[in-house]
Parts: structure tokens; sequence; C-alpha cells
């Protein structure tokens, strides 16, 4: 069948190595054969024990320590070292023919967008006749703030244009974002309830209310709405400054540019539900045509999605 690996990116704490545990479970309950690969040296803990570790070859804290390097230069430094030792990883991997791989990415962005490394890496993979599938990891919480949304937005389109392969965008903690919000009204009153309990229980039940709100708006967040960004950068005012005016240029050239590159878009992932997980997972699976060459399933074993 050959092989097939899931790039995991995304800025640090995107939710990545949640990501690579949550589709490990998964799929080996659906009796996939699949492997953790890490390639983050300064990683220190795994749900799964990484079968590839990039630490076996070089660590982090050891290039900062013989080196004098910084934490970033560091980084580069050991993804570069995997790089000039590249026949490491291919000893490594030579043994998981037709097997499933997916690979836990450091959180560095500039990685993936300015410097070659990734691509490279990439390159390599596709030689060794490996089926690639990017996966861009974007909290939801990034949607709190719009300009880091959008330059999420951006680093996302990035990645895609430079490492020209599959590639899928997954809004990750979407669980945060879509919670049960309860439905006891905030003014009621309950029984035995002190004063600064009913305070404490209203400003909750108004934190939540907020979360409502903003998942109501998620539409334009998963299918990024230039319009956002003109809202935040005041261009809806009466009277935008000088400067309002001036970034309003410029986002109207980031607003073409995206509209330009339609196909940035997020799938939500909520690793609570499994039709959620199943549903981002069939995405890649689609992408990259694995299973294509599978016998046909029965009907009835079908899956639908909204
Ligand atoms: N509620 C919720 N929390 C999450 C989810 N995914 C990740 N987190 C939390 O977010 C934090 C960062 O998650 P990681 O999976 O370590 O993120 P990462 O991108 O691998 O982080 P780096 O390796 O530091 O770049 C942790 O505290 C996780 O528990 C999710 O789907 N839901």
């Amino acid at each position: 069948m050959g092989r097939h690996c899931q790039l995991v990116m995304g800025p640090a704490g995107s939710g990545k190595s949640t990501y690579c545990a949550t589709m490990m479970t998964h799929c080996q309950a659906a009796g996939r054969k699949v492997h953790l690969v890490n390639l983050d040296p300064a990683a220190e803990h795994f749900e799964y024990e990484p079968t590839i570790d990039i630490r076996e070859l070089i660590t982090l804290e050891d290039v900062m320590e013989e080196l004098d390097y910084g934490p970033n230069g560091g980084l580069i430094y050991c993804l570069e070292f995997l790089l000039n030792n590249i026949e490491w990883l291919e000893e490594e991997i030579g043994s998981y023919d037709d097997d499933y791989l997916i690979i836990d990415c450091p959180g560095q962005i500039e990685l993936y967008t300015h410097f070659p490394i990734m691509r490279r890496l990439c390159e390599q993979l596709g030689r060794w006749n490996m089926a690639i599938c990017g996966v861009y990891c974007l909290e939801s919480q990034f949607i709190e703030d719009k300009s880091k949304y959008f330059s999420g937005v951006l680093s996302a389109m990035s990645a895609m244009v430079n490492l020209e392969i599959s590639h899928i965008n997954v809004m990750t903690k979407m669980d945060l974002v879509q919670g049960d919000y309860g439905n006891r009204a905030a003014d009621e009153d309950i029984e035995g309830e002190t004063e600064s309990e009913k305070k404490k229980r209203q400003r909750k039940k108004r934190a939540q209310m907020e979360r409502v709100m903003v998942e109501r708006e998620m539409d334009r967040y998963l299918e990024p709405d230039p319009l956002l960004i003109a809202e935040e950068a005041g261009a809806l005012e009466e009277k935008p400054s000088a400067w309002t005016l001036k970034f309003q240029a410029l986002n109207q050239a980031i607003v073409q540019l995206i509209d330009d590159y339609s196909m940035v878009s997020f799938i939500p992932l909520n690793i609570t539900d499994e039709e959620s997980v199943e549903y981002v997972l069939s995405s890649v699976d689609h992408a990259m045509q694995y299973g294509e060459d599978l016998e046909p399933k029965e009907p009835d074993d079908k899956v639908e999605y909204d």
C-alpha cells in the first residue's frame, strides 16, 4: 500500500502533540499500524512513546550546552544536523514499509515559512516514496484576537505555499468554544445561594455566553472572512485616523492575498468528539489518497458527515 505520513505543524502550543496522540489512539482503534515520529529535539513528555525520535540523534539541551547556542538557533542547528545525517532517518523509517507515520514537528513557525529546512525534509520523504499530508494546527483561542488570527492564517498559507505538499489546516481545541453552556438563566435565584455565590455564577454565565457568541461567529474563522480584519483595523469607523487609513491599505493587500488563495480554510477539531476526529482523519486520508487501493467498504460501513 505504500508509505504515508502526516507532518503535523503549527505554532508553539497550538496542540500538535495532543493532535498526534489523538490520531494515534484513533488510528490504532481502527486497526491501522501507526507510529509516532518526534522531530522536536526539545520535546520532553509524550502520551505515546515515539517509535522514531530525533533526540536519539541529537538533543537541543546538548547543543545549547556544548555549542553555546540559544534555544532558537539551537533548534535550527538540530534540524540542519538531521538533514545532514539524513541516512539516520532513512534507516529508522526503512523498517516501517506500509505503515502510517505521524510526525510531530517543533513549534517554531519559521521552520515552515522561510527556512528551507522542512521543505528539504519533505523533498527527501518524497524521494523515499512517502505520501505526505501537511497538517497545520491553529488553536481556536487565536480567534480572540483578530490580528493574531490573521497572522496565523498567513503562517498557515505560507507553510502551504512553501512546502508544496498536500495540506490541510486544522482549528484545534474546539472543545473550548463548543461547551455545554447549561441552561440556567443567570438572573434566576437559587435557594440557599449567597449574594456573592450568585454574582460568581452570573460572571461565569456571562463568560459562557460570550463564548456562545464566539461560536456563532465561528464560520467566519473556519473560512477566513476578510471583513474580520477590516473590522479589526477600524475600517468600519466613521472617522478613521491617519494610522488607521495606512493600515487599511495594508490590510486590503492582505485580504486580497487571502482571497487569491481561497484554499485556506480550517477543519474544526474537537478531540472530545470521535466524529470530529474521524472527519479530520478522513480529510487527511483524502488529501494524500490513503487507502485508495484498499478493498471498497460495504455501503453499511459508510459513515456520513455534515
Ligand atoms: N482543551 C483542550 N486543550 C488542548 C487541546 N489540545 C491541546 N491542548 C492543551 O494545550 C496545551 C498545548 O498543547 P500541546 O499539544 O502540547 O501543543 P504543541 O503544539 O505540541 O506545543 P509545543 O510542542 O510546545 O509547540 C496543553 O496544555 C494541552 O493540554 C484540545 O484539543 N483541547
